[in-house]
């Protein structure tokens, strides 16, 4: 379960003024819950980690298998929600150097289709040369062309060098159930299938196939991240009074610190396997949140490295910033600072303590220093970087973002924005049905 700590945010907000959010969050989850709000159509995430079924989690992890005895590589294509949430728990799940080690006891993971980098694309597919590789193609839509054009590569290498009755078995497609280019693909192909349900959206879509089939591949055991999610979804369901449900409490406080001013919130992590969690949920919240000419911006560091590069920023800068510290109370190695007789690095005065003292008296440091230049700061406390937790964790931040945008008064399930870019770029590539558009777009060349 998470900790969450607001009091550091209580010099600058009141906590009479954060209290005062209860019935707005209580009405939110609410309309949550009955579907009567903004985009309702979209809250199949809402109760998904208590309904997922034990015979859908035996068919991913099967499947999951199949791949890992038959690829040394697998790569997930896919971009926005259908990459981040995978990226972000294997990432926290995973030993910082396996990928470098010569005995493996899962298929690397890579990624691709969430660039159109032709040197990237180039270099991948140069690496996968002399591998057995596998490919998870996600695609929500089936249509996104970031998606479809590395996929396209890969499909093509697959074939190719591993013969089309090896790709059958070792390319998986997770999309729609009936529309888009990659339902067409994977049913003319024959190729293993997951669908991702209509009502969940691709940015809370990390507990369907989505995020446990790769997660799986990777070695985890997704029955503990779903076990995880489901207890978090309990302990900020609706009935959890407003003071002890943190996923209401959290949603009021950065609300109420957007009303004072504070226009971005950072999300910071002592611990270099959050970083992808930060990506996660900097789409969870920017893309719920940022309609309308409204929503806070939502930024990232990872601590300690960026203390020496974002650090002064944050210490003196404009003050429309707020922190949020993911905190991870205990790690899973143990490791001492080692004594020297000579002490020439004069570092004997840690001699003895655990690396993770040090970085907890870093935290704790910033923290205050933080506090002291003007930044309000809420802390969250996971237990360790497991799956119960990081699976916990990843609900919390859902069910607060789906009751943040509410209170905020926006649609927090749709995304209208994101397409402007697209239309630009198929006029610009004369993409047929946009002849119009190609036009109009020249014209302004
Ligand atoms: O899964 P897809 O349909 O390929 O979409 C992938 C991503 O790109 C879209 O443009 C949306 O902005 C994201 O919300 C989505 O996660």
């Amino acid at each position: 379960m998470i900790d969450l700590n607001i009091e550091k945010t209580l010099g600058f907000i009141s906590k009479e003024k954060v209290f005062a959010y209860e019935a707005q969050a209580k009405a939110a989850q609410e309309a949550l819950e009955n579907g009567t709000g903004k985009g309702n159509d979209f809250l199949g995430w809402l109760h998904l980690p208590s309904s997922i079924s034990k015979e859908h989690l035996a068919e991913l992890k099967a499947t999951a298998q199949t791949l890992r005895e038959n690829c040394e590589v697998v790569v997930v294509a896919g971009i926005g929600g259908s990459y981040l949430g995978a990226r972000a728990v294997i990432e926290a799940l995973s030993d910082s150097f396996t990928w470098l080690r010569d005995k493996k006891t899962a298929p690397v993971i890579l990624y691709a289709g969430h660039n159109i980098g032709e040197d990237y694309l180039y270099e991948l597919t140069r690496y996968l040369a002399d591998k057995k590789f596998g490919v998870i193609n996600i695609s929500k839509s089936g249509t996104t062309t970031e998606t479809a054009l590395a996929f396209r590569l890969l499909k093509k290498q697959c074939e190719d060098q591993r013969g089309k009755d090896v790709a059958k078995q070792v390319i998986v497609a997770i999309t729609d159930a009936k529309k888009g280019a990659a339902r067409v693909t994977a049913d003319n192909e024959g190729y293993k299938s997951f669908i991702i349900p209509d009502n969940v959206g691709g940015r809370f879509s990390v507990l369907t196939p989505v995020g446990l089939l790769p997660i799986a591949v990777a070695g985890f055991d997704i029955d503990k991240l779903v076990a995880g999610a489901a207890a978090m979804e309990k302990a900020c369901g609706k009935d959890v009074p407003f003071v002890q449900n943190p996923a209401a409490i959290y949603a009021a406080t950065r609300n109420e610190l957007y009303k004072n001013g504070k226009k971005i919130e950072i999300l910071v992590n002592f611990n270099p396997k959050l970083h992808y969690v930060s990506e996660w949920w900097k789409q969870l919240y920017g893309e719920s949140e940022g309609k309308e000419h409204k929503g806070i911006f939502p930024a990232a560091v990872d601590f300690s490295t960026d203390l020496h590069s974002m650090g002064q920023w944050i210490q003196e800068g404009e003050r429309t910033i707020c922190e949020t510290v993911i905190s991870v109370e205990k790690t899973n190695h143990k490791l001492e600072v080692p004594t020297d007789e000579q002490n020439l690095d004069g570092l004997n005065f840690l001699a003895g303590k655990r690396v993770d003292e040090v970085n907890k008296m870093a935290e704790l440091g910033t923290q205050l220093a933080h506090v002291d230049g003007g930044v309000p700061n809420i802390r969250i406390v996971i237990p360790a970087l497991n799956e119960e937790s990081i699976g916990g964790l990843l609900y919390f931040f859902e069910k607060a973002c789906g009751i943040s945008g509410y209170i905020l008064g926006v649609n927090p399930f749709d995304q209208p924005g994101v397409e402007a870019y697209k239309k630009n770029m198929f006029a610009l590539l004369n993409k047929p049905g946009y002849e119009e558009e190609s036009k109009a777009i020249r014209a302004r060349l």
